[in-house]
């Protein structure tokens, strides 16, 4: 695992450091054990957790400074994009949330032991917010809903002047044009869209730019967003 994650970062141009790769094979470890007793990832082969949970999460660390953010996760489930970019960028101050349970306590537990600092928040995004609004310099959100819904569910929490970036699959431009106006209304800009290819896999990064503050109004229940994106 070792080798192809310090292999797949210099690809990509992401510096990573020798401790800090292995702090990651270390977590890695701890999540493919973990996931013969609770469903945490499809992807059980090492090499494939250091290409495509590591690598593609650490991908982030290019686009946007890191370095001293406040950061939060949405929807990080077994820990990603936050617990690579975390380890990949000590210095970020990191909120995991989650709504499922067990998966927060989980990563809780493993931090803990592992001594890596950061909180972590067994939520739903649309509740939580009405506690950290505003609180954070950059909300990340991988493969937990449609754009329309997300950019709802993540711009609230991000100060403006600070940035969402939404982890995308390649065909992220059809996601885009449909949510490009309520991204607007919940006070963000696209600023651009960032691709890389993971493995021959092409990926994109989504950023926004939050540039008012969000209206109170957002964001409304699930069941409403769900019902009526923006
Ligand atoms: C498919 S998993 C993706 C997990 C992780 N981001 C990744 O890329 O591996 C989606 C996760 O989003 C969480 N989720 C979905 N809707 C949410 C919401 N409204 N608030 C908080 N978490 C949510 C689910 O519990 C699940 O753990």
């Amino acid at each position: 695992m070792l080798q192809t994650l310090l292999g797949s970062c210099a690809a990509l141009g992401v510096p990573l450091t020798a401790a800090q790769a292995e702090k990651l094979c270390d977590f890695g470890a701890r999540l493919l054990e973990q996931n013969r007793v609770m469903n945490l990832t499809a992807i059980t082969e090492p090499q494939a957790v250091a290409k495509l949970h590591f690598a593609d999460c650490l991908a982030l660390l290019r686009i946007v400074p890191f370095s001293g953010k406040r950061v939060i996760d949405v929807g990080c489930g077994a820990g990603f994009p936050g617990v690579p970019l975390k380890l990949g960028e000590p210095s970020l101050d990191l909120t995991l949330l989650d709504s499922l349970g067990k998966r927060v306590t989980w990563l809780e537990a493993t931090l803990r032991d592992m001594g890596v600092p950061a909180q972590c928040v067994c939520s739903r995004a649309e509740d939580y917010a009405a506690k950290a609004r505003e609180q954070y310099d950059i909300a990340t959100s991988r493969a937990v809903a449609r754009l329309n819904i997300l950019a709802e569910l993540c711009l609230p929490f991000v100060k403006p002047g600070g940035y969402f970036l939404a982890m995308k699959a390649a065909a992220a431009a059809e996601e885009l044009e449909e949510a490009k106006r309520g991204i607007a209304r919940l006070g963000g800009r696209v600023e651009k869209t960032e691709t890389y290819d993971i493995d021959g896999a092409p990926r994109c990064v989504i950023v926004i730019r939050k540039e008012h503050p969000t209206p109170p109004a957002y964001p409304r229940r699930y069941a409403k967003i769900k019902q009526s994106p923006l």
